[in-house]
């Protein structure tokens, strides 16, 4: 690849090699979606390739299962793993309880699934990533395509009665036709601006006819690994708080870049 790396870039790196110390031999991976997710990816297979790591791992998205098989990990289904040991993931926004906005990349329904069926979830992020109260980001919710605006209305309906929304959300769209989901569905985008209970806005989502699963992680997450574009990284832990800092170098090999070469 041609270039200097970005601060950002760095920062998602280090992040996401620091939570590779998470991974040992033999263990059964959920392996997120995005850009901080794929640098995992890249060191993981890094590993695989080099330091003779063994591990089955479970993407949450095509985009991921590609990029994992073209690494070197072997790629297994949720159901053949049954259970994983941990998942590693990036996010949108996360807050001082861990909680999370998740599906900027549109994977949310498969990312949730995943990291629910894993004995730890690990986070990774850059800085800026980090929130006083979630909801500046846009809240992604998975809504299937037969009537969805008609499910949208219902959204907003009760997003206005609870003081929560000015009518204000969006389909996202993929040029002129909408996004589609690995599962075939649309996301609506919710311009909140500022989440003032997520935990009851999560249940009272998923409760509505044509919603799929919403972007909100709550006490899902059991650790986030922060970086910085100079290389430092921080491990906060939600029992524990901030458990480990750590400065990373970035040193850059073919292999980890051979899906980025032009
Ligand atoms: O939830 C996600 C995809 O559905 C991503 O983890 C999230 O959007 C963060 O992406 P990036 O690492 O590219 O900033």
């Amino acid at each position: 690849m041609s270039g200097e790396l970005s601060p950002i870039d760095k920062a998602k790196f280090v992040a996401a090699k620091k939570a590779t110390e998470y991974v040992e031999s033999g263990m059964r991976v959920g392996m997120g979606t995005g850009s901080t997710a794929a640098w995992l990816v890249r060191c993981l297979g890094e590993m695989v390739r080099d330091d003779g790591l063994r591990i089955k791992g479970v993407p949450t998205s095509t985009r991921t299962a590609e990029l994992a098989r073209n690494v070197g990990i072997e790629v297994i289904s949720l159901d053949e793993a049954k259970w994983l040991d941990v998942t590693i993931d990036g996010a949108d926004e996360f807050d001082g309880d861990l909680n999370l906005i998740k599906g900027g990349g549109g994977a949310l329904l498969q990312e949730k699934i995943v990291a629910t069926a894993s004995d730890r979830m690990v986070v990774i992020a850059d800085a800026g990533k980090e929130v006083d109260a979630l909801g500046a980001f846009p809240l992604p919710i998975e809504v299937i395509p037969f009537g969805w605006q008609t499910t949208q209305a219902l959204v907003e309906e009760t997003l206005v009665s609870m003081d929560v929304l000015g009518r204000n959300s969006s389909l996202r769209m993929n040029g002129d036709a909408p996004f589609v989901t690995d599962e075939g569905n649309h996301i609506l985008d919710l311009h909140l601006n500022r989440i003032g209970n997520p935990r009851q806005l999560a249940l009272v989502l998923n409760q509505m006819p044509g919603v799929v699963e919403n972007g909100l992680f709550i006490d899902i997450c059991d650790s986030v690994v922060v970086g910085h574009g100079d290389g430092r990284v921080e491990v906060r832990d939600i029992n524990a708080g901030t458990v480990e800092q750590d400065r990373l170098e970035f040193v850059e090999t073919d292999n980890l870049f051979a899906d980025l070469d032009d």
